[in-house]
């Protein structure tokens, strides 16, 4: 049976209206596809808790972060997804690659032009319909 693995990302939007866009790495699953930064909730952790601690340790900053905006469930090949975004704010630092190939920030209007992992579909739409 495939595994199942929650994870939480974080949709951070700018003084501008953009939002931060992250590459996976060559080294990491699913890569060179775009994705909102985050990570596998741990035991005991709420979301928030969760999403928060991988924001400090992926992109070395800090954010506030509020409710979910989108939940959905997406079959990888080798496991099953399910994908929690949370709308989040940053509050100390700017955000600095450390896993991550790449940064951007990007207008709504912009998300389609990435390669998205498959996973982050469903929210990359409902920001782009989002008035
Ligand atoms: N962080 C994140 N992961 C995503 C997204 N969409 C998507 O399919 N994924 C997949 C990629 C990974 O297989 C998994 C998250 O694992 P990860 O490697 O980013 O998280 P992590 O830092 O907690 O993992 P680990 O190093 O502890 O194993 O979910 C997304 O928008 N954000």
């Amino acid at each position: 049976m495939k595994k199942t693995v929650k994870v939480v990302a974080a949709i951070i939007e700018n003084d501008h209206n953009e939002i931060l866009c992250a590459l996976r790495s060559p080294e990491m699953a699913i890569p060179n596809t775009w994705e909102f930064p985050g990570g596998k909730v741990e035991d005991g952790e709420s979301l928030n808790e969760a999403l928060e601690r991988e924001i400090n340790e992926e992109l070395s900053c800090s954010i506030d972060t509020f409710d979910v905006f989108d939940e959905n469930v997406h079959e990888y090949d080798a496991f099953i997804i399910q994908l929690i975004a949370i709308k989040g704010k940053l509050i100390e630092g700017q955000p600095t690659p450390s896993e991550h190939s790449s940064l951007i920030w990007l207008k709504r209007e912009n998300l389609h032009s990435l390669v998205w992992a498959p996973a982050d579909i469903p929210a990359v739409e409902q920001l782009v319909n989002e008035v």
